[in-house]
C-alpha cells in the first residue's frame, strides 16, 4: 500500500498496470465486499465496488480538488492499462470523497480490486503499483454483513428546538436582505455496542432506495438521490433536487401532497435557486446545454423532492472531477449567494460538516466518472467504528417554518437511521 500526502514534482509516481477482464455474473455487486474499508458506488444493481487499497492520496484545503486531479493524472496516465471491456468505469478507477469546507481531509483511493457491472456486463480489474502484471482475478470469499447490536441515537451538535433557533435566525438574515437560501444541517450520533459491519446499512439502503445511489468511501456511506454530476464520453449530466415534502404512506394523500409540491412558490423558488447554480456553473464548460423548464417530482420512500435532469455537451476535455469542483457547493447544499451562504453557515451552523453535502464517487483514467452529493448518510467516528455521525439539512428561504424545516430534516434522516436499525 502506498499512502501520499503532497505531490511535490520530484515524488516517485508509483508504476501502475492495470488489467481489466470480463467475467460473468458474479452475483450483487454489495454481496462481493469485504467489511473492511468497502467502496462502493452502485444504483439499482449497476455501478462498481472495489477494495483493497494500492494507492491514497489526500488533500486539505482550498485546491484539494486540482490537488487530488493532478494526483490521479500523474498516476493513471502513466498506467500501463489492459482493459478487454472499454466502458466508462473500465481500467484504472479511483473512488473519491471530498470535505463541504476547506478543512479537513478529502481522499482518492485507488483499490487493488474493482468489479464494476453496467448493460448487462461484468468486469474485473485488478491492480499492481510495482509495475508487475497484476494477479489474474480471483473475487474473495466474504462474511456475510453483520446485523449491527442495539444502535441508539443522541442529538449532536444541538437538540432540535436548538437547531429550529438557528433556522429562525436564518429566517430572519433572508427577511433582512443579507442572502436569498442558506442550507442548514444538523447531526445525530449512532452508537452500536459492538464495531459497525459497513456492509448492514449499504444492503439495506440499496434495497430499499433503489433511484438514489448507494455509496462508500473513507468511512462514509449512504444513499444519495442527488447526482452532482456524471461525464461520460463527452455528455455531462446532472439531477438537482431542492424542495422537499414528506411522505405519509397513503398513496392517494401522497398524490395531492406531490401536486402540492409542484405547485409551492416557496419551493419552485428555492428549486430554481438550486437549478440556477449548477446550470451557472456547467456553461463555461458546455458548448450546448438543455435545462427544464419545469421540475418533476421524486418519489422516495421516505420523501418526495423537487427534481430537474440537466444535460450538456463538454466543450472541451474538462474531467468529472473539474466539473465536481466547479459545482460544489451548489444552492441545493450550500445557498445562494453562494459565498454569502456560506459564511452564515459558517456563523450560525455549530457543526463541522466533514464530508456530507460533499462530492463522493469515482473517476477512471480519461476523466469520466459520476460524483453524488454526500446526502442521507453517515460518517464513520476516526476514534472506532462503533459511533457514527448521520447528516441531514434543508434549504432555507423567506417563507420556511422552523418546525417544518426540522420536520423535513427528521424525514431524511429515517434511511440511514432505518437502515443501521432494521
Ligand atoms: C441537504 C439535504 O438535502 C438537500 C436539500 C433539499 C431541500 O431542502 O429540499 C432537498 C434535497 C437536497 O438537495 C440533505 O438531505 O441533507
Amino acid at each position: 500500500m502506498c499512502s501520499v500526502t503532497t505531490v511535490p514534482s520530484i515524488d516517485p509516481v508509483p508504476e501502475l498496470v492495470t488489467r481489466t477482464v470480463e467475467i460473468p455474473d458474479p452475483g450483487a455487486l454489495l454481496s462481493l465486499l469485504p467489511d473492511d474499508a468497502p467502496l462502493a458506488w452502485v444504483r439499482r444493481g449497476e455501478g462498481l465496488v472495489g477494495w483493497g487499497e494500492a494507492a491514497r492520496f489526500s488533500a486539505t484545503g482550498a485546491d484539494r480538488f486540482s490537488a487530488a486531479e493532478r494526483w490521479w493524472n500523474r498516476l493513471s496516465k502513466t498506467a500501463v492499462v489492459r482493459d478487454e471491456v472499454d466502458l466508462p468505469g473500465t481500467g484504472p478507477v479511483a473512488f473519491g470523497s471530498f470535505t463541504f469546507d476547506d478543512a479537513g481531509t478529502s481522499t482518492l483511493i485507488l483499490p487493488e480490486t474493482v468489479v464494476g457491472h453496467r448493460d448487462g456486463r461484468w468486469w474485473v480489474t485488478t491492480v499492481s503499483v510495482t509495475g508487475n502484471l497484476p494477479p489474474w482475478p480471483m473475487l474473495p470469499r466474504v462474511s456475510p454483513p453483520r446485523r449491527p447490536g442495539l444502535v441508539t441515537f443522541a442529538d449532536g451538535a444541538l437538540s432540535g428546538p436548538e437547531w429550529e433557533l438557528v433556522v429562525a435566525q436564518a429566517v430572519e438574515r433572508i427577511n433582512a436582505g443579507e442572502l436569498e437560501k442558506v442550507v442548514l444541517a444538523r447531526d445525530l450520533v449512532a452508537e452500536s455496542p459492538g464495531t459497525i459491519d459497513p456492509r448492514w446499512p449499504l444492503n439495506r439502503l440499496s434495497d430499499r432506495y433503489q433511484r438514489c445511489w448507494t455509496f462508500s468511501v473513507d468511512g462514509i456511506l449512504g444513499a444519495t438521490p442527488e447526482l452532482l454530476v456524471r461525464r461520460e464520453r463527452g455528455l455531462v449530466t446532472s439531477r438537482v433536487l431542492a424542495g422537499t415534502i414528506r411522505r405519509t404512506h397513503d398513496d392517494i394523500h401522497d398524490l395531492a401532497l406531490a401536486a402540492s409540491l409542484a405547485r409551492s412558490s416557496k419551493d419552485l423558488e428555492e428549486h430554481e435557486f438550486a437549478v440556477r447554480s449548477v446550470a451557472d456553473a456547467l456553461a463555461p464548460f458546455c458548448s450546448s446545454m438543455n435545462v427544464p423548464e419545469t421540475p418533476f417530482v421524486l418519489h422516495l420512500s421516505n420523501v418526495m423532492h423537487l427534481a430537474t435532469d440537466l444535460a450538456g455537451v463538454a466543450s472541451g476535455n474538462v474531467s468529472s472531477l473539474t466539473l465536481a469542483e466547479a459545482l460544489h457547493p451548489s444552492a441545493a447544499v450550500g445557498g445562494t449567494p453562494t459565498d454569502k451562504a456560506r459564511e452564515v453557515i459558517r456563523e450560525i451552523e455549530p457543526l463541522d460538516r466533514g464530508r456530507y453535502a460533499a462530492p463522493v464517487g469515482w473517476i477512471d483514467a480519461n476523466g469520466d466518472g459520476e460524483w453524488g452529493i454526500a446526502l442521507r448518510c453517515a460518517q464513520s467516528d476516526p476514534a472506532g467504528g462503533s459511533r457514527m455521525r448521520l447528516f441531514a439539512g434543508c434549504g432555507i428561504v423567506a417563507g420556511s417554518d422552523p418546525g417544518a424545516e426540522l420536520a423535513e430534516s427528521t424525514a431524511k434522516l429515517v434511511p440511514m437511521r432505518d437502515a443501521l436499525t432494521r
